[in-house]
């Protein structure tokens, strides 16, 4: 039986025992870095507004070339990238990531601030209200891991992500990864569609849909790599699969390596899954969303005034060498990100 991730799936969306669900959040965090939020019903992201976007997803992948041209990534992250243009492990990867990307920074009055294929300009609204959805979920776990951690005050992750309070590198992603079969010099079993690599910002959404496997992680115990399910066990009934969640670069470092950050890939041929009966993908082209969440990039990451994050010793450190936090510099979010493009 093909083994998969053990990633926990945790409900945030009753407001009950929120000590309890916090804790939960940053348990997961902590030992795994991917976290399934379940998505029941309107409470968390509503379902159409789901489908609205991979519906324009697949819109904006199948435009004309030239539409897709004209909105070339900028190196203000924003625009479009073609096939085999990024390489997100190029230590192991022959070839580029076998897969597109369009990325979408902030809209402002339900406008987009950047140019978008005309194809998908009447979508503007629906783009923007689905980004809304997805910073307020953000948000609200951020504050979640705030509490989770008895971080003193709780919102003080929340609060440096507040977008009223100035720009970030935040990004709402959209990925399309073609059929094996349309990329003739791919070679499925050793080609990758998108390589090993860890996410740069404070935390990822990633929204999946049914049946559209190959996404990996490398578990920390046996640095072995294990499929993500799209539905795992207890989420078949929901109207859509969980939510996933996953810790990035950033958050990690600032809480001195205790939350983490986990290596992922996506393959294109998910194994056949004997437990969530979710079958190969590789001949299938597959869509998903990713969202970026960033802390307003002038923010210092300041040592995190929690104890269980100041007594944290990272492994291969001893305890009492010094607080590792007090002992680097303070830098900026836009300064870790600008390090993290640096050694990418
Ligand atoms: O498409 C996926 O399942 C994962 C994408 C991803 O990891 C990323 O874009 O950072
Ligand atoms: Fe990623």
């Amino acid at each position: 039986m093909a083994k998969v991730a053990k990633i926990p799936v945790i409900d945030i969306s009753s407001n009950n025992d929120q000590e309890k669900v916090a804790k939960e959040l940053v348990e997961a965090a902590i030992e795994h870095g991917f976290i399934y939020i379940k998505n029941p019903g309107t409470a968390i992201i509503p379902q159409d507004a789901i489908d609205k976007a991979f519906e324009i997803s697949k819109k904006l992948f199948n435009a004309p070339l030239s539409e897709k041209q004209s909105c070339s990534i900028q190196k203000n992250n924003r625009g479009w990238s073609g096939m085999q243009v990024e390489t997100l492990d190029p230590s192991t990867q022959r070839v580029g990531d076998f897969k597109e990307a369009f990325n979408f920074g902030p809209f402002q009055n339900s406008q987009a601030s950047q140019p978008l294929p005309p194809t998908i300009s009447s979508d503007q609204p629906s783009l923007s209200t689905f980004q809304d959805f997805c910073y307020s979920l953000c948000l609200k776990i951020t504050t979640l891991l705030g509490i989770g951690l008895s971080v003193n005050p709780p919102d003080f992750f929340a609060k440096a992500h507040l977008r009223s309070t100035g720009p970030s590198g935040t990004i709402l992603r959209f990925l399309y990864y073609p059929p094996s079969s349309s990329i003739p010099d791919a070679n499925p079993s050793s080609d990758v569609r998108a390589g090993a690599h860890s996410d740069y910002g404070s935390m990822t959404l990633l929204f999946r849909l049914k049946g559209q496997v190959g996404l990996e992680i490398l578990t920390t115990d046996n640095q072995k790599w294990v499929p993500v399910p799209v539905t795992p066990p207890g989420t078949e009934d929901d109207p859509t699969p969980p939510i996933l969640l996953n810790i990035g670069d950033l958050l990690s470092y600032w809480t001195n390596g205790l939350l983490r950050s986990t290596v992922h890939r996506v393959v294109f041929s998910g194994e056949d899954n004997q437990i969530t009966r979710e079958k190969t993908a590789e001949q299938e082209p597959r869509y998903s969303i990713a969202y970026f969440f960033h802390p307003v990039g002038t923010t210092p990451l300041t040592p995190v005034p929690s104890e269980r994050v100041k007594n944290y010793v990272p492994d291969g450190q001893e305890k009492g060498n010094g607080n590792p936090h007090a002992e680097r510099k303070v830098m900026t979010a836009d300064e870790h990100l600008q390090m993290r493009y640096v050694i990418s």
